[in-house]
């Protein structure tokens, strides 16, 4: 079945000319109507044509271009990037792109690490999340007219992920109703925060509020860093750009030192913590609740992972259509690489991950919008499942996302190499997002540590009743259940699927609980307990956010079969959804078979069911790649643009490097000829 209409892309960048065979046959062979596929995605027919006027917008506008982004240096990078963002805010006037969606949207299809990233992403979410409203009549119209820049000032050069140790102080003078904002060492420099070197006139810094010698705790205080005249720094701040990094070159991560730089009393942001004329100090309701801007970051990370993950495979997919190696027999013609079973098994459980986390994202979107809805009304109950879900799935989509881009990449074999193949930029892009917001580590050490108290509740008090997705921890009973997933066709089963899962993060959280209790036994107290079991916690993190993403991928398809979705769409669905299940427990099947719940009579008809997966899924590669409907713009990739014409591009935009530019190499002949023309 090919697909029930057009996409509406253009073929921006690629070399024009005749598409591929291979892939318009791969296309015309497609089990589904992709174009039904990408609906379901985007949200619907109106949305997806609305993302796609302005995907085409940008995909067709010079000022966007990125074809020549590996020739710039640092400077120009960053010069450019500020070119695009004036051009963005341009646009927005233009096209009349004022509400948040459309500019979220505007922003997505531009696809670079604008640096107002930060401004738009934690600046003013911070001020909506913890200022007051007078504060929020103050700042909310300047920052979003971009009278004002800002970022969010947190991470010290000392002092990342462990918050309470930051030096930066903020000492309320009663006497004048001020702050006054220090760094008293150089570790207390503030050192990482996104466009905080060059380009934020502002910033919310997160500084220990001290009152009268008395320690109040890190709270966030509004801070004018420049000049909205010249840009120019103001008097006691210093400030300055982290300088070169592993990638996201774009962005001017800063540094920022405070010497005794009053603000007025006002600029502490005090939705939830006050500080009066006198001094009075009020506790916010909740201690960790301007912490939420982060709350807020992960969920949002969580719903990238998917299309960054697409973007990868999408490339990796299209290439390996057109790449060919090898004939089977000798006279035969060479195979698409992509028939080749070890390229199916390294490709489609991540296509099959991309599709996952995307029901993984809408999920998380739910719930931080439940979550903020309750927090308006002054009810925080909900923060602690939030915190730690979001932790963990942060921490297990960036990871697998990371991972995922490396094994495209490497699956493109030299080509995957060149940066025109566009991989390279993504990982070294992408990968900070397993540290920032929250090293990921970090991050599964929270979650472990809900789930174990949650876990000891639920057995000191039996019958008690655990939110949704850990409502598993109350019944170990299920400890002694094994798996019986003794046919291919039942490894098909989704109850079967997620009993598995939930087996085993029970098995290792009941394994860690007994751990930490016999560490304590042993004469420990709890908190060296707990060092002496932090590696279990990480895989107990990670076992429980497995869990609630094939949770949420089966409900999904559930939803979408009791809303009349079309058969053959339910079909690939279910499809990706078995390869992500199966796939995963293949990968860490030590896990299941340590405790005894698989064995080899489990294990055989897992791997066949695999192998019969990825069958299934090869004729619709190419379908399911296209449904994620990315530009050749968003891809910025020679091996994955749309029409397939992958050498073709390669060799054009091979041309455009600066050492091209003249026949004879430059520091010929300073360095070549003397030896060349050397006497012997
Ligand atoms: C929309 C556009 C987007 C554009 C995108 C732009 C690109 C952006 C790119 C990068 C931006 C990056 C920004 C940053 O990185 S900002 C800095 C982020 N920093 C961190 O994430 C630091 C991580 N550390 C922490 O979050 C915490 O310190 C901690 C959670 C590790 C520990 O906190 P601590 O204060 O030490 O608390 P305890 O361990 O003692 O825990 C006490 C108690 O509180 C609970 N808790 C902790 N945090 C939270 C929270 N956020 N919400 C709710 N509850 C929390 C914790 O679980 C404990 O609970 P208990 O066990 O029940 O007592
Ligand atoms: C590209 C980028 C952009 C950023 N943008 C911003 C920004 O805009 N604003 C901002 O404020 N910050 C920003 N950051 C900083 C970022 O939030 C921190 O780097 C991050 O929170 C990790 O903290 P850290 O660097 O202190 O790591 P550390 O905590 O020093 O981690 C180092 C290692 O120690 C381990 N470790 C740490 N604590 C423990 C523990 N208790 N037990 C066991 N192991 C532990 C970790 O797992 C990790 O392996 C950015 C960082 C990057 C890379």
């Amino acid at each position: 079945m090919s697909s029930s209409s057009k996409p509406n892309l253009p073929v921006t960048n690629a070399v024009n000319g005749p598409p591929n065979a291979d892939l318009v046959r791969e296309r015309g062979a497609a089990s589904f109507p992709v174009r039904d596929l990408t609906y379901l995605v985007y949200g619907g027919q109106e949305r997806t044509e609305h993302l796609e006027r302005i995907a085409n917008m940008v995909a067709s506008d010079p000022v966007f271009r990125k074809t020549d982004r590996f020739f710039l240096s640092r400077t120009e990078q960053y010069r450019r990037s500020l070119e695009k963002v004036r051009h963005y805010k341009e646009l927005i006037a233009k096209h009349n792109l004022h509400s948040e969606l459309d500019q979220q949207d505007l922003r997505q299809a531009i696809d670079e690490d604008l640096p107002i990233g930060l401004h738009v992403g934690m600046f003013i979410p911070t001020i909506v999340g913890q200022g007051t409203d007078e504060q929020q009549k103050k700042w909310l119209p300047l920052a979003r007219a971009y009278k004002i820049i800002g970022t969010y000032a947190q991470t010290e050069l000392g002092h990342g992920s462990f918050i309470r140790g930051l030096e930066t102080v903020a000492t309320y003078d009663k006497s004048t109703q001020e702050f006054v904002l220090n760094s008293p060492t150089l570790t207390a420099t503030k050192w990482w925060p996104g466009a905080l070197g060059k380009t934020s006139t502002h910033c919310v810094v997160f500084a220990r509020l001290v009152i009268s010698d008395r320690e109040c705790g890190v709270h966030p205080f509004m801070v004018q860093l420049r000049s909205l005249e010249n840009h120019e720094p103001l008097k006691g701040i210093t400030v300055g750009d982290i300088g070169p990094k592993f990638a996201y070159e774009t962005m001017d991560n800063g540094f920022l030192r405070f010497d005794h730089v009053r603000i007025p009393r006002d600029h502490m942001l005090m939705r939830f913590a006050q500080v009066a004329a006198d001094g009075t100090y009020s506790t916010p309701p909740h201690s960790k609740v301007s912490y939420a801007t982060m709350v807020f970051m992960r969920a949002y990370i969580i719903g990238t992972a998917s299309s960054t993950l697409a973007k990868a495979v999408t490339i990796a997919v299209r290439y390996s259509c057109v790449r060919k190696q090898f004939p089977l027999r000798s006279g035969e013609p060479e195979q698409q690489i992509l028939n080749y079973q070890n390229q199916q098994a390294a490709l489609f459980p991540l296509l099959a991950t991309a599709y996952a986390f995307h029901f993984t994202g809408n999920y998380i979107r739910q719930m931080y919008s439940d979550f903020v809805r309750g927090m308006r009304a002054q009810d925080f109950s909900v923060l602690p499942e939030m915190h730690a879900t979001s932790a963990g799935l942060k921490s297990l989509t960036t990871w697998i996302a990371s991972a995922g881009i490396e094994t495209c990449r490497a699956s493109c074999g030299g080509h995957g190499y060149s940066k025109l193949s566009g991989l390279p930029s993504l990982y070294a892009n992408y990968i900070p997002a397993c540290t920032y917001e929250g090293d990921n580590t970090v991050m599964c050490f929270q979650l472990a540590r809900y789930l174990l108290k949650l876990y000891g509740k639920a057995q000191a008090k039996p019958g008690l009743r655990l939110p949704g997705n850990v409502s598993y921890l109350e019944k170990s009973t299920l400890l002694d259940e094994r798996c019986d997933a003794s046919t291919e066709e039942l490894w098909l089963d989704p109850a079967r699927q997620l009993h598995a899962y939930r087996n085993r993060a029970l098995r290792l959280v009941a394994n860690c609980a007994n751990r930490l209790v016999a560490e304590m036994q042993k004469g420990k107290d709890e908190v060296l307990a707990v060092e002496a079991i932090k590696s279990d916690m990480v895989k107990v993190a990670k076992a429980h956010s497995y869990y609630v993403v094939l949770n949420n991928f089966v409900n999904a398809i559930e939803q979408l079969r009791a809303s009349g979705t079309s058969t053959p769409i339910l079909r690939v669905l279910k499809t990706l959804c078995d390869l992500f299940a199966l796939h995963f427990i293949q990968a860490d099947l030590g896990d299941f078979l340590e405790y005894g719940y698989l064995s080899s009579l489990h294990t055989e008809p897992l791997h066949a069911q695999i192998r019969r997966l990825l069958e299934a899924i090869r004729p619709d590669a190419v379908a399911l790649v296209d449904a994620f409907n990315f530009t050749d713009h968003a891809l910025g990739s020679a091996l994955g643009v749309h029409n397939g014409r992958v050498y073709e591009t390669l060799f054009e935009w091979a041309q455009q490097e600066p050492l091209n530019k003249t026949q004879v190499a430059p520091g010929y002949h300073e360095y070549i000829k003397p030896f060349l023309l050397a006497k012997m």
